[in-house]
């Protein structure tokens, strides 16, 4: 089980210490949001922000993607230091060829799917991804509650690993508070992002040992 705190609700003021601080604290990922305005109606970051991180952490690098033609930056972000890339089904037109790009330049490629998107529709690239990313919020925010008619996915897309030996892991994204990480991973989760319930914290150290004995 692996807990992977969001920078989006870090102090971006200080981001370094913010990395270091969960680093020490016990995360096992760092999770960065690249929002571009369009796919959602949110504006944050792009890889440059990936590349600032990178020499300050050994965790791997776990980017989530809410741009429109991400096609276009994947290179920028394999490059950046990114070790994950995960893409939305709705953000292109040519997944297969996107989620082959970024394998392409040696990085884990994931699939992100919405709380109003099926599993009917990403079907015919689980064969191809190393991730899937289940949002249990829809994306754009932080700091919003968990959507519950979610879960059914998660145990569908776990159900669909043991039917066909699918190699990919699934990751929840929104909402994510120790009652909610157990439910996920009692549905078959295995990384679980969280920002405001780390980052909003006075001890985000505390934070993540909470989680990580809700999963554990
Ligand atoms: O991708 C997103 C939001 O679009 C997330 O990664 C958020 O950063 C999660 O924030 P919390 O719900 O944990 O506050
Ligand atoms: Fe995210």
């Amino acid at each position: 089980m692996k807990i992977a705190p969001s920078i989006l609700s870090a102090d971006f003021a200080r981001l370094k210490e913010q990395v270091s601080l969960v680093e020490q604290g016990g995360a096992d990922w760092i999770h960065i949001d690249v929002m571009d305005g369009h796919f959602v109606p949110n504006l944050t970051f792009g890889y440059n922000v990936v590349e600032a991180i990178r020499p300050h952490t050994s965790l791997p690098l776990d980017c989530h993607l809410m741009i429109e033609n991400p096609e276009n930056f994947i290179e920028d972000f394999a490059k950046a230091g990114a070790d994950y890339i995960s893409i939305h089904f709705e953000s292109t037109n040519h997944i297969h060829g996107a989620l082959q790009l970024i394998r392409k330049n040696g990085v884990k490629a994931g699939i992100v799917i919405n709380p109003g998107t099926s599993i009917e529709m990403i079907k015919p690239v689980l064969h191809m991804v190393d991730l899937v990313l289940v949002m249990t919020v829809n994306p754009g925010f932080g700091g919003q509650s968990f959507l519950n008619e979610t879960v059914a996915k998660i145990s569908e897309l776990y159900q669909l690993i043991q039917k066909h030996h699918y190699e990919y892991i699934i990751e929840v994204d929104g909402g994510i508070v120790p009652e909610t990480a157990k439910i996920c991973k009692e549905a078959g989760a295995e990384v679980f992002v969280a920002g405001s319930y780390i980052y909003g914290s006075e001890n985000p150290h505390e934070q993540i040992t909470n989680l990580k004995h809700a999963v554990n």
